[in-house]
């Protein structure tokens, strides 16, 4: 009979050559346009934040997104200290507040370049996100250099933002919702 799944995984990749390099797959990675988040979290383990664009739908039932989260990030360790994210999705206009959360700036001067309410498990709330997902993590997978964290999402937040940012072909982009 089955034992309950391990929280915490890792998946090895194989020991043979890459068919591709790194930069063959980047290059590729490149085309393929994703939305634009800046993932928080805080608790025991502080607060931190870091923009991402490997995010999406795992299941609705029960409501789960995947984050991927690189092991080097200054986040990491905040992120699996306190177990929530809250995944804010950027709206047109947000650019310069992704690039800071984007790396090599301190926490404390990328929140102070927005305005943050406290959600329910006690992650930052972007104010003017054009939708927010407060989570708790519930699985983790390590694969190569990331985490993926399996996120059940726990409450929702509207922003009211009409426009959207995607990011694809290495710039970022907004798009309009004309209905
Ligand atoms: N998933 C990620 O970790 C990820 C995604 C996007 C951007 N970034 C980081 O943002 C910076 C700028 O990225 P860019 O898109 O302008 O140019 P880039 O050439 O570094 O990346 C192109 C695309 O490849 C993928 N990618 C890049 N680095 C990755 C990584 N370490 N792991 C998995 N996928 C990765 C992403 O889809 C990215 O949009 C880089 O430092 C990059 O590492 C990381
Ligand atoms: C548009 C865009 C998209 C992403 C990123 C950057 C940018 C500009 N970064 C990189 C990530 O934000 C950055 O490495 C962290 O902020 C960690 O940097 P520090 O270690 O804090 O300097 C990123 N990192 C990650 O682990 N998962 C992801 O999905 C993404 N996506």
């Amino acid at each position: 009979m089955g034992t309950s799944a391990p929280l915490d995984e890792t998946i090895s990749g194989s020991t043979k050559a890459p068919a591709i390099t790194r930069e063959q797959y980047r290059d590729a990675m490149a085309r393929l346009g994703a939305a634009v988040t800046i993932v928080t979290t805080d608790g025991p383990g502080g607060r931190a934040g870091f923009t991402a664009s490997a995010v999406c739908s795992v299941t609705d039932s029960p409501p789960t997104l995947l984050v991927c989260l690189n092991k080097s990030s200054s986040a990491a360790h905040a992120v699996h200290a306190n177990g929530v994210v809250c995944v804010n999705t950027l709206a047109a206009g947000h650019e310069a507040l992704s690039n800071l959360f984007g790396g090599r700036t301190p926490a404390e001067e990328r929140f102070a370049a927005g305005q943050w309410h406290t959600s329910a498990t006690g992650a930052p709330i972007l104010v003017g996100a054009v939708v927010a997902f407060d989570c708790r993590i519930v699985r983790t997978v390590e694969v190569g250099t990331h985490d993926v964290l399996f996120c059940e999402v726990v409450g929702l937040a509207e922003g009211g933002g009409r426009e959207g940012l995607i990011y694809f072909s290495r710039r970022y982009h907004a798009v309009t919702d004309l209905s």
